[in-house]
């Protein structure tokens, strides 16, 4: 039984609809997902920019806001990373009803896990960004030395190495990072929320 059984949701006046006409666009949730090194805390926070100089608000949340804060408690194995995505799944739909867009950027391998988070939100607020980068180009990319690391068995369960990464099936949006700039990457994503009329 879940702990919070007893606690009554507490509805309030204003809406999501309410604080998204204040701001004057939508709010979605833009989920990217890749291997490490692939580009998703560049590309998100590149996005999160170009949106900033629109007058749109928005917040990025990746590994180092996280997994220094509310998820320290969290390693890397299946359940803690099952764990770690739940509870960004949770935040990020918090801030989806505050009328903003928020950007996620953990490399999230589990399909399953990441179709809960979309399953959490409504229709059209869950955008899933492939950052699709073969490993052998994140690997010579290598910013933080980590594959490295986990080559040479220093560090275990690395992601791509000896822990799975799961493709997503249908994302909405696939950025080849290897093949486009970093600037071409941000119109793809601009393009999209453009003609989606989000913003
Ligand atoms: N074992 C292992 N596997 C993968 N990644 C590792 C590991 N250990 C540490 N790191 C560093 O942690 C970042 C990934 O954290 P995430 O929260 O995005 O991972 S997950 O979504 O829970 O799988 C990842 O950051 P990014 O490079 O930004 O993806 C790594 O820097
Ligand atoms: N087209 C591109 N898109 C994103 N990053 C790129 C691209 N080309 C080169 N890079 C570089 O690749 C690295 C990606 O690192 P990072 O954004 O931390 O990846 P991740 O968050 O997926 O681990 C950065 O050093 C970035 O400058």
């Amino acid at each position: 039984m879940s702990k919070s059984t007893n606690v009554t949701w507490h509805e309030t006046s204003l809406t999501k609809e309410h604080r998204r006409k204040q701001n004057g666009h939508e709010s979605t949730v833009l989920w990217f997902t890749g291997l490490s090194g692939s580009g998703k805390s560049t590309i998100a926070n590149a996005v999160a920019k170009e949106l900033y100089n629109r007058n749109i608000r928005s917040y990025v949340l990746d590994g180092d806001n996280i997994r220094h804060g509310l998820n320290k408690d969290l390693g890397f194995s299946e359940e803690d990373r099952t764990e770690n995505i739940r509870r960004i799944g949770e935040v990020s739909k918090l801030f989806v009803d505050s009328g903003q867009f928020v950007l996620t950027a953990f490399i999230s391998p589990f399909r399953a896990d990441r179709q809960i988070v979309r399953d959490l939100l409504e229709e059209g607020e869950f955008i899933e960004v492939y950052i699709k980068c073969p490993i052998e180009e994140c690997e010579v990319r290598d910013p933080k030395g980590l594959y490295d690391k986990a080559r040479k068995g220093i560090i275990k369960d690395f992601t791509g190495i000896d822990s799975p990464y799961e493709e997503p099936e249908q994302p909405e949006i696939i950025l080849e990072s290897d093949q486009y700039s970093i600037e071409e990457c941000v119109e793809q994503v601009i393009g999209y929320l453009t003609a989606k009329k989000a913003i």
